[in-house]
């Protein structure tokens, strides 16, 4: 379970941009963190990782194994000459992890292991997310975070993505978090949604959210 409670933050001689945040993930629950551009929604999974401290409130962790799945373009440079099998075995020693099965392990579970000797560049978007979700499965993580998953990635490859993310949470007991633009699948796969407004955050079902957003979109068109 993760607990936010009355959690504030505001960067370095900035405003509070997320005040009172309150929030709890129980196992086996897929949250899609949702809301405008720059609302804090990235800051907010910054919070959950451990990579920032709240300003004020408090966050507690009892999941044992996080891991975090970047947008495809954050973290790899596409000119460095490195294969899928190399990015994982790196990864592989910075885990501490004896035996290298477990990347064909993880690789065959997303499909890709026939694309292990592939520089990392050279994959299409798709193929490219699927191989940063074997990367973190290879810490066994009980909870899974993305940022915008579906990212540079064509609508058919968003297709075949989406129920591998629900699979793992449905079937695997991996509990997921993500940051979300993509309304269709946050929708189709949450079991709950987080709405980022205006500092705030709340919890909604996704019919509830999907209402609101029709609602909120044809008042803006009238
Ligand atoms: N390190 C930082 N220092 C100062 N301000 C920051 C920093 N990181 C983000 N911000 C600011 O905080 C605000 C929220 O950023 P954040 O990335 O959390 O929003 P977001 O909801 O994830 O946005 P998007 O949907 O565009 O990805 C933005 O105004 C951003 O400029």
């Amino acid at each position: 379970m993760i607990d936010l409670q009355h959690v504030y933050f505001a960067y370095e001689h900035g405003q509070y941009l997320l005040e009172d945040v309150n929030m709890t993930i129980r196992d086996g629950d897929y949250i899609s963190v949702v809301g405008e551009n720059g609302s804090g929604k990235s800051t907010l999974i910054k919070l959950i990782l451990g990579l920032l401290s709240p300003s004020r409130g408090s966050i507690s962790n009892t999941y044992h194994h996080r891991a975090y799945v970047p947008q495809r373009f954050e973290t790899l440079n596409s000119q460095f000459p490195i294969t899928v099998w190399e990015v994982l075995n790196c990864y592989r020693q910075v885990l501490h992890l004896k035996h290298k099965e477990i990347i064909r392990d993880c690789l065959e579970q997303m499909n890709v292991y026939s694309l292990k000797d592939q520089l990392i560049g050279n994959l299409s978007g798709g193929q490219c997310q699927k191989v940063l979700i074997a990367r973190a499965l290879m810490g066994h993580p009980d909870l899974l975070i993305f940022d915008e998953p579906s990212t540079g990635i064509d609508v058919r490859s968003q297709e075949e993505l989406y129920p591998f993310i629900k699979d793992l949470n449905e079937n695997k007991g991996v509990t997921v978090i993500t940051v979300e633009h993509n309304l269709k699948f946050a929708v189709r796969n949450s079991t709950k949604m987080f709405h980022v407004v205006g500092g705030r955050g709340h919890f909604c079902s996704p019919k509830a959210y999907l209402d609101e957003y029709v609602s909120a979109t044809m008042g803006g068109n009238q």
